[in-house]
């Protein structure tokens, strides 16, 4: 066999899905990589014969390995802070209040509008930093911060050239119409209509997104707004996901399910006929511990319904300044069990595997299996639940991306 490098001595949790054993487990390993993809995977003893001259082997001593994680929700590009903000909640404000009252998305507005390309891209790479020591390979990063044609081109710029520069993954969304600008208000359809008839063009032509998204809520867009932007995304070939029933229930799950939506997103108030929606068109449910935790929020998220209608449930750090100040993917695990009570095991497929069904990914990342990409990662930890259960002493060892040995 000619490979390019092994592992051995090492536990892996492979997550595939065709594994009879909890996380896919494989204890006493070997994974083999040969350019960017795995090549073999499997217990040792099993380890085909190879070329031990010319192909270095790497020992884990005994620790795990798992798939690369996955952050399916972010808005790690923004400048500013709304510290006053977390202060004016603490003394009774509510987000809703604060959005209404001009602050919220659009104070960060104004910092971003104001902010250029290299300040957003430095302060983007520092966060894009701290996600891949715990373990992230690849993160979907948002726009929404600019809420005119040039802002929202400028986020999703630097958000593709964060991801051309790391060896993070990026994948890119467009949310133009994540609020309404001062200078909409009171016209939120004439926003809409710029979202869809100026700036989507311009974010196609420059093949700045992968995917499209709508804060789909009473405080921003109602569920005919959020149609017509979904559909003019779809038309253009672009996947389409949802912010919904973050604060209520309006139905935008339902309606994205059935336009075929890679995912919805927050939903801690979707009932049985939107868990259903889901399950039937392989819409994933984005469940973001973070911003629940942050805002302190009492609506759990429909988890059992969930389980039981088989939706692939995904954990992600919704990473921004104003619910989730919480860079980490890897507290994020810890949160959807003790906040969500799901499973470690279920929240480390929603880091994984279902995250990467949630980006479109599912062919290429997200389990260890032969074929996939080589993304993967050392953890110092005696069995996958400790991902879930420690927090605060970051137990990624190495990472491999794309077959490469990451420098940690
Ligand atoms: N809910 C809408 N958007 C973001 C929050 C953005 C903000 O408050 O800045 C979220 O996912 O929580
Ligand atoms: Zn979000």
């Amino acid at each position: 066999m000619n490979w390019d490098h092994i592992w051995i001595d090492v536990n892996i949790a492979t997550m595939d899905k065709q594994s009879a054993s909890p996380y896919g487990v494989i204890n006493d390993a070997a994974i083999a990589v040969k350019d960017d993809k795995i090549a073999w995977i499997g217990a040792r003893a099993d380890l085909p014969e190879f070329d031990v001259l010319a192909t270095p082997v790497y020992r884990g001593k005994g620790k795990w390995i798992t798939p690369g994680l996955i952050d399916a929700h972010t808005h790690l590009v923004f400048a500013g802070s709304r510290a006053n903000e977390f202060e004016q909640r603490l003394q009774g404000a509510s987000y809703q209040d604060i959005a209404n009252a001009g602050g919220g998305i659009i104070s960060t507005v104004k910092a971003c509008r104001e902010a250029d390309e290299q300040t957003l891209f430095d302060l983007g790479r520092k966060r894009l930093n701290a996600l891949a020591k715990e373990g992230v390979t690849t993160v979907e990063i948002k726009s929404g911060y600019g809420l005119d044609t040039d802002t929202e081109l400028k986020l999703l710029r630097v958000a593709k050239t964060l991801g051309q520069h790391h060896h993070v993954d990026v994948k890119t969304t467009f949310l133009g119409a994540h609020a309404i600008p001062p200078e909409y208000q009171g016209q939120t359809d004439d926003y809409v209509e710029l979202v869809i008839n100026d700036m989507l063009p311009k974010v196609i032509e420059n093949n700045l997104a992968d995917a499209v998204d709508v804060f789909c809520e009473g405080i921003a867009f109602n569920l005919q707004q959020t149609k017509q932007v979904l559909t003019a995304a779809k038309n253009a070939g672009l996947a389409i996901k949802l912010h919904a029933e973050q604060l209520s229930n309006i139905g935008g799950s339902e309606l994205a399910a059935k336009m075929g939506a890679l995912s919805v997103d927050h939903i801690e108030y979707l009932d049985e006929n939107g868990v259903k929606a889901l399950s039937q068109n392989g819409t994933c449910a984005v469940l973001l511990p973070g911003a629940f935790y942050f805002l302190r929020e009492t609506q759990h998220p429909p988890i059992e319904l969930l389980r039981q209608y088989k939706v692939p449930m995904v954990v992600a750090s919704d990473f921004n300044p104003g619910s989730s100040p919480i860079c980490s993917t890897l507290l994020m695990l810890n949160m959807a069990c003790t906040l969500f009570k799901l499973t470690p095991e279920e929240a480390l497929k929603g880091v994984t595997i279902n995250a990467a069904k949630a980006l479109g990914l599912a062919e290429q990342v997200g389990q260890l299996t032969v074929g996939m990409q080589a993304d993967f990662c050392l953890w110092d930890i005696s069995s996958p639940a400790e991902l879930a259960y420690i927090y605060g002493v970051n137990p990624c060892e190495q990472v491999i991306k794309a077959g490469k040995i990451i420098a940690q």
